[in-house]
């Protein structure tokens, strides 16, 4: 249950802000930054996400405009960097300029080649050097039998994978995976869009778990997923603005354990921001917030879309608040 609501918050504003590179299919990113009494918050459910779907989105930004977060036992975090769908040229390139020594590299990108995903994957231990690690996303795109080649060709080109996120759809697929692979899987999709998460039973089908504070319902909601999902967690991002990412490094902070670099890097995938001090990893490293940095309103202002995008964003917002309300 939230506890407030839209009627009491201080100001709205909708943003658009372009991606570096097409990701998860989206070129531009958009959302709406509230503020309330904590400080802002933001809702930013993908355009395809219906609105019942949107509902933890609009929970998670509640959460940071109306209460403190949780008290963090780290202040920093190791963070990957996210390498799109892109030439093995280009990937080498994210990688090297991003200080970070851990790629999440994302393949079975439709439209994609499994043999570009190798070069990729291939371009990537060459930037990242011998020592780094990887790990790759397949977002749910194979079946068992094509999963289990894939994975360890990949993890041959990779010289060792540290994970394979998602690889198939279903829990039992991911479960038949693991069996016949040595490379660790990790559940995304299986936590995130599951009914229930917080009755997921993802141990025995992973070995680690993907925890998103923003589609979870906001932190103290993903703490609890975290802690019945029985796994190690990486927290990591919905490409939000860096005002929903302090959300998530609030995760990260509070995590009891965090054996593994997160997944919030992905400042680096937009082109702007709404914060004067982007959170963009440092030497791979991101810090942990005591709250959600303010945004800054001449960025605002440049990052406002068109009245008809306004208009569509805040009657989303209105339609997935009353749903919160019933
Ligand atoms: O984990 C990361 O490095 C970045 C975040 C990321 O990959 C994702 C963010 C949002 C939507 C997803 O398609 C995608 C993911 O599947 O993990
Ligand atoms: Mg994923």
């Amino acid at each position: 249950m939230a506890s407030f609501y839209p009627a009491e918050l201080d100001a709205v504003r909708v943003y658009a802000l372009p991606m570096r590179n097409r990701f998860r299919g989206i070129t531009v990113r958009r959302g709406v930054l509230m503020s309330g009494p904590a400080g802002w918050g933001e809702f930013c459910p993908f355009e395809d996400y219906d609105d019942a779907s949107a509902v933890p989105w609009l929970e998670a930004a509640f959460e940071a405009c109306g209460d403190r977060w949780p008290e963090p036992i780290r202040d920093r975090i190791p963070v990957n960097c996210t390498v799109p769908a892109v030439s093995a040229e280009k990937a080498a390139q994210i990688v090297a300029r991003s200080g970070c020594r851990t790629a999440k590299v994302k393949i079975a990108d439709p439209g994609q080649t499994a043999a570009e995903d190798l070069e990729r994957v291939a371009a990537v231990r060459d930037a990242l050097g011998p020592d780094g690690a990887i790990r790759v996303d397949a977002n749910a795109a194979w079946d068992v039998d094509t999963a289990v080649s894939r994975i360890r060709e990949l993890d041959a080109a990779a010289h060792g994978l540290e994970y394979a996120e998602q690889p198939c759809p279903s829990i039992e697929e991911l479960a038949a995976v693991r069996r016949k692979v040595d490379v660790r899987i990790a559940a995304d999709e299986s936590i995130r869009r599951a009914e229930d998460p917080m009755r997921v039973a993802v141990a025995g089908a992973a070995d680690v778990a993907i925890i998103k504070a923003t589609p979870l319902g906001g932190v103290r909601r993903a703490l609890q997923v975290a802690e019945a999902s029985g796994l190690p967690c990486v927290v990591s991002s919905a490409v939000e603005t860096s005002v929903g990412l302090s959300a998530q490094l609030a995760l990260a902070g509070a995590l009891p354990e965090l054996p593994f670099a997160c997944g919030l890097g992905t400042m680096a995938l937009l082109d702007g921001d709404v914060v004067a001090d982007s959170l963009l990893p440092e030497q791979g490293f991101l810090p942990v917030l005591s709250k959600p940095p303010k945004p800054d309103p001449a960025l605002v202002a440049a990052a406002t879309p068109p009245a008809d995008v306004q208009r569509w964003w805040l009657d989303r917002l209105g339609r997935v608040g009353a749903l919160l309300q019933d």
